[in-house]
Parts: structure tokens; sequence; C-alpha cells
């Protein structure tokens, strides 16, 4: 089976985000991530981290909160000062944190321009980084108005255009299943180039068992490709939690 991280800015939510990393240790996660870890001391999530032995796997760039501001500016024309300030402060967090990936987030943004202002953004993100793994993400544009990234074709001619060692794909199986309508031949379209997955059920983006997905046969899969990444669990739980954990002790 795949190892399994948890989301700690969608799950566990009824507690403090330091304790979170304790309740998903003990629902029985072996890593967590958190979308935008900026506005607690990176040294006191570092030091949950290490006390509960779950390693933080993966943050986002640029540094807003999850409550509001820009998703990103990679791909917005004019704002290059803006995405290297940010990116040097998300790459400082993720190396307090230990962090293994940074998904680099677009924007929204529309057009030829945007495209190329995206390419030489993660262009000079790479090259400024080339010891951290650096990850694109297709969102799906219901859920994010406006947002640039929509398209997996896209996506692999980013990362074979740019063709750095450390610039990859972020597979959000939610966001799969409405942009592509079949999450399972996305993963397969796309496998080589994937280095960290986020699930969810679909439609109401909440457990993996709640909807109309299969888990089980997408992570049978993984393990006979021979994925070797985590898959993420990012989602809004129906009730707690803790109560909707069922697919986890299933798949465990
Ligand atoms: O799927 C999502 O929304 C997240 O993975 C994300 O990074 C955008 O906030
Ligand atoms: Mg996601």
């Amino acid at each position: 089976m795949p190892q399994f991280a948890a989301n700690l800015t969608t799950l566990f939510t009824e507690l403090q985000m330091i304790d979170r990393f304790a309740a998903a240790a003990e629902a029985g996660f072996t890593g967590v991530e958190i979308l935008f870890p900026y506005d607690i001391a990176a040294q006191d999530l570092y030091r949950a981290s290490v006390k509960t032995g779950l390693p933080i796997v993966l943050i986002n760039a640029p540094p807003p909160n999850w409550a509001g501001g820009p998703r990103g500016f990679a791909a917005v024309p004019g704002l290059e000062d803006r995405f290297r300030r940010d990116f040097e402060r998300s790459l400082r967090v993720a190396q307090a944190l230990r962090a293994r990936h940074i998904h680099v987030m677009a924007g929204r943004a529309e057009g030829a321009q945007a495209l190329e202002t995206l390419v030489a953004n993660l262009s000079w993100a790479a090259d400024r980084a080339p010891h951290a793994s650096l990850t694109i993400e297709p969102v799906n544009d219901t859920d994010m108005p406006g947002y640039f990234l929509t398209d997996y074709g896209m996506a692999i001619d980013i990362i074979d255009r740019i063709a750095a060692p450390n610039l990859g794909l972020q597979l959000d199986t939610y966001h799969a299943q409405v942009i592509t309508g079949d999450m399972q031949a996305c993963w397969r379209k796309v496998a080589p180039l994937v280095r960290h997955i986020q699930i969810a059920g679909h439609p109401g983006r909440n457990e993996p068992d709640v909807g109309t997905l299969d888990y089980p046969s997408l992570f049978a899969e993984l393990d006979d490709w021979g994925y070797r990444g985590w898959v993420s669990a990012e989602y809004a739980p129906v009730r707690t939690t803790q109560s909707g954990l069922g697919w986890l002790h299933v798949a465990g």
C-alpha cells in the first residue's frame, strides 16, 4: 500500500495546528502536509514533526494563508519580482520544516503570455533551488475560478519544456476527476511525472470512500506501478476526521 499523509489544513481542524500532528499519528498516517504553514513559527511545526515522527511532505508556495490572498503568482505577467521574493520565503520555510516538496501555485491568469511567465518563473525557481523538489498541480476552475493551470496536457508540456530534474507533477485525483472525468485513466497517462498525490472523494470532496471513486483499485494500481511517493488525504470530512477514517484502515 502507498504511504499516507494527512493534509493538516483540511483534517483535524477542530484542533490547533500543532496538535493535529499527534492526532494524525494516532490515526495511522505516517506523514503530513500543510498548504500554507506561514502563520506559525517553523521551529514549532518542525518540533511537532520530530516529536510525532511524521515528516512534513509538502507545503505550498507562495506564502498567503488559506483564509485569503491569491492562489499564487507564478503565471501572472508583471508579478515576477513578487514571485521571486515569495518563493525565497517559501524556500526558507520548506528548509526549516525539512519539507519534501514545494507546490508552486500558478495563480489566476490567462493566455499565451501567462504560459511563458509560468515557464520562466518555474525555470528560475528550479535553478534557484536545485535541492528542493517542486511540483505543479492542475486545479479545476469550478473550485478555483480563473486559475491558470487547469489542464494536464499543459502541465506535461511545461514540465517537458523546463526539463529540470527537480520539477514534477502533483496529481490531485479529485481535480483529475473533475477535469478529465476519469482520475484513474488520468493517472495512467501522467504516472512517470507524478511525484506527489492528493486524494478525496468525488463529487463532494469528502472522504475517499464517500462518492463515486474506486480508491482500492487506484491504490492497487499505484503499488503495481511501483509508485514510491506519498498519497495525501486532502478532503473535507463529512463529520469529524476521526469518524471518517474507515478508508485508511481498510487501505492500511
Ligand atoms: O487541491 C488544492 O486545492 C490544493 O492542493 C492546493 O494546493 C490549492 O490550494
Ligand atoms: Mg490538491
